[in-house]
Formats: structure tokens, C-alpha cells, sequence
């Protein structure tokens, strides 16, 4: 397979019914920022979409699909933000939440200090930049410019830089998301990484359908497809995901439909789940 703009949804609709209608369970991973919640200005203030919640609600009591939430954000945050899915993921797969025990990788346990450390340095050097700031997630953190001025942004990344590769020592390492720049452990590990280990806390025969947003999310597009769903969210840039919707509204669409349309529910006519899922995008 070859990373490619995704079709629309709508249009990858048979492939996708038939799949769903296939299979006995479902497990439904989902990213966060800009897939379950909006993104805002400021992410303290990210949140659900009311429509998300409800769909979220209706998937709880459905003893086919489990749901997954893989977030960049720490474990306790995104656990704040949406408490209904069956399973959690947090700092981009670090740390994972299933049978009730949690996990964390154990390099990126040994490297806390160092992010730690880095992090103490950056919120240092960018006190006097306005609207720059760090988030320390323990695990990882985050350098936010979204609000800052556009003329800072190259300095901003090559301060960020510098910083993370000198105290870094080459054991941390940098990468970019949306309005941010991301410290983490350098080790090969990622969301696809978390969502092989959430797949072992479902039934073997699950399909795996994963939404997501973000560069992060695409190494869990690339270990979904082609046997499972990869959807993107947002415009049509290239991926290793295979549909795409627009929005985290579109998100709630697709999750109040796999709902209707998944294994208990097989036999709803196409027709009717076709209309309902455009009529709940459009
Ligand atoms: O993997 P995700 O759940 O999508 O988390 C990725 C990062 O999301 C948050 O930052 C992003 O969303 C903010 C709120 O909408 C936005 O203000 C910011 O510009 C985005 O980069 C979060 O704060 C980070 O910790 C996550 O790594």
C-alpha cells in the first residue's frame, strides 16, 4: 500500500459496510485534539463535541464495539476530557489503560527526568515570547505557538530545537503536530505501536477502525490498514488512512452510524444507513 489522499468517506461507504457487517466486534480507536474535540486556542479549554459524547454513550452500552481513546496528551488529562471508552492511550501510546492496570513504556519511564529537565529549560526561554508556552505532560511535552507571531514561528522551532538536541543528549527527540512542537523519548514507539497492544484487550476476530487527525495518528493508519478502517480527519492531504471526513462533526456522524450499522445491527438496509449517516455530515 502507498500513502495517498483519501477518498471521502461517503465514497469508501460499500467497502466500509460490508467490513462492518462482517465482523462479530469492532474496536474503535480515536484520536482526541481535533478528532473528538474541536481544536481550540487554548487545550485546556479542548472538549468534546456534545454530539461526540452522545454517540460515545450509545457505543458504551454496545457489547460488540469497545471504544479507544489514543491521545498525545498524558492519561490523566485525556481521561478528564471523555471518561466513557473502554480503553485509553495516552502520551502517544507511552502510557496505556486496559483490564484496569496501567502500562507505561519503560524507556520513556527512564527519560521523564530528561523531558522533565528539557521542559523546566524551555518554559525558561520562552517566558518572555508571548503566546509561546510548554506543556509538561511527564512522558512527553508540548511547545505551543498557535497564538504566537507568525515572524517567531522560525525561531521559536529552531530554539526548540537546539535546546531538545543539546540537554537532550540524543535520547529525546522533536517532531510537529498542529501548532506545536512535540519532545519525546527517541525510541520507535508510537500510536500504531499502542494500538497493537489495545488490539490484544479485544477479541481476535475485532476489525479495527481507527479516526484520527494528526501526523502522530499515522503510524496507527499504517498498522489499521488495509485490514482495518483508517479515517482521517480534515482535508485532503496524503495518508496511510483511507477515507477521510471533514470535522469532528462528521466524526459524531460516523460514530452515532457504526452504532447503528455494526454487528448487531446488520441487518439495517444500506439505503437507509446511507442517508442517515449524509444526512448527519452534511
Ligand atoms: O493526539 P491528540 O489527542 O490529537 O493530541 C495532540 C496534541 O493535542 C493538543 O494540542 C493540540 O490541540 C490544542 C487544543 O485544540 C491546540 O490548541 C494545539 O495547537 C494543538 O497542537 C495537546 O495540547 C497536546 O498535548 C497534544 O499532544
Amino acid at each position: 500500500m502507498l500513502k495517498d489522499i483519501p477518498s471521502p468517506v461517503d465514497e469508501q461507504l460499500p467497502r466500509i459496510r460490508s467490513a462492518v457487517r462482517e465482523a462479530n466486534n469492532i474496536l474503535l480507536c480515536l484520536d482526541f485534539d481535533g478528532t473528538l474535540a474541536p481544536i481550540v486556542d487554548d487545550p485546556a479549554k479542548a472538549t468534546p463535541t456534545d454530539a461526540v459524547v452522545d454517540a460515545l454513550e450509545d457505543l458504551s452500552s454496545n457489547p460488540t464495539i469497545r471504544t479507544a481513546v489514543v491521545s498525545g496528551r498524558s492519561l490523566t488529562d485525556v481521561r478528564s476530557r471523555v471518561d466513557s471508552p473502554n480503553l485509553f492511550a495516552g502520551n502517544h501510546g507511552l502510557e496505556i489503560q486496559r483490564n484496569g492496570s496501567i502500562s507505561v513504556h519503560p524507556i520513556a519511564q527512564k527519560r521523564a527526568t530528561l523531558v522533565d529537565t528539557v521542559c523546566s529549560q524551555l518554559a525558561k526561554t520562552f517566558e518572555p515570547v508571548p503566546h509561546c508556552w510548554v506543556e509538561n505532560k511527564r512522558l512527553t511535552g508540548s511547545v505551543h505557538f498557535r497564538l504566537a507571531s507568525t515572524h517567531r514561528l522560525e525561531t521559536i522551532k529552531n530554539v526548540a530545537k537546539s535546546v531538545i538536541k543539546r540537554i537532550g543528549q540524543g535520547l529525546l527527540e522533536h517532531s510537529y503536530g498542529k501548532r506545536v512542537i512535540e519532545i519525546s523519548p527517541r525510541i520507535p514507539w508510537g500510536k500504531g505501536n499502542a494500538v497493537e497492544l489495545l488490539e490484544l484487550s479485544a477479541p481476535t476476530d475485532s476489525l479495527v477502525v481507527y479516526l484520527g487527525d494528526d501526523t502522530t495518528d499515522e503510524s496507527a493508519f499504517e498498522v489499521v490498514e488495509p485490514d482495518g478502517i483508517g479515517i482521517r480527519v480534515g482535508g485532503p492531504s496524503t495518508s496511510w488512512a483511507s477515507a477521510r471526513v471533514r470535522s469532528p462533526a462528521a466524526v459524531a456522524s460516523f460514530l452515532h452510524w457504526i452504532g447503528t450499522a455494526g454487528p448487531p445491527h446488520a441487518t439495517e438496509t444500506p439505503a437507509k444507513l446511507e442517508e442517515t449517516l449524509s444526512q448527519r455530515s452534511a
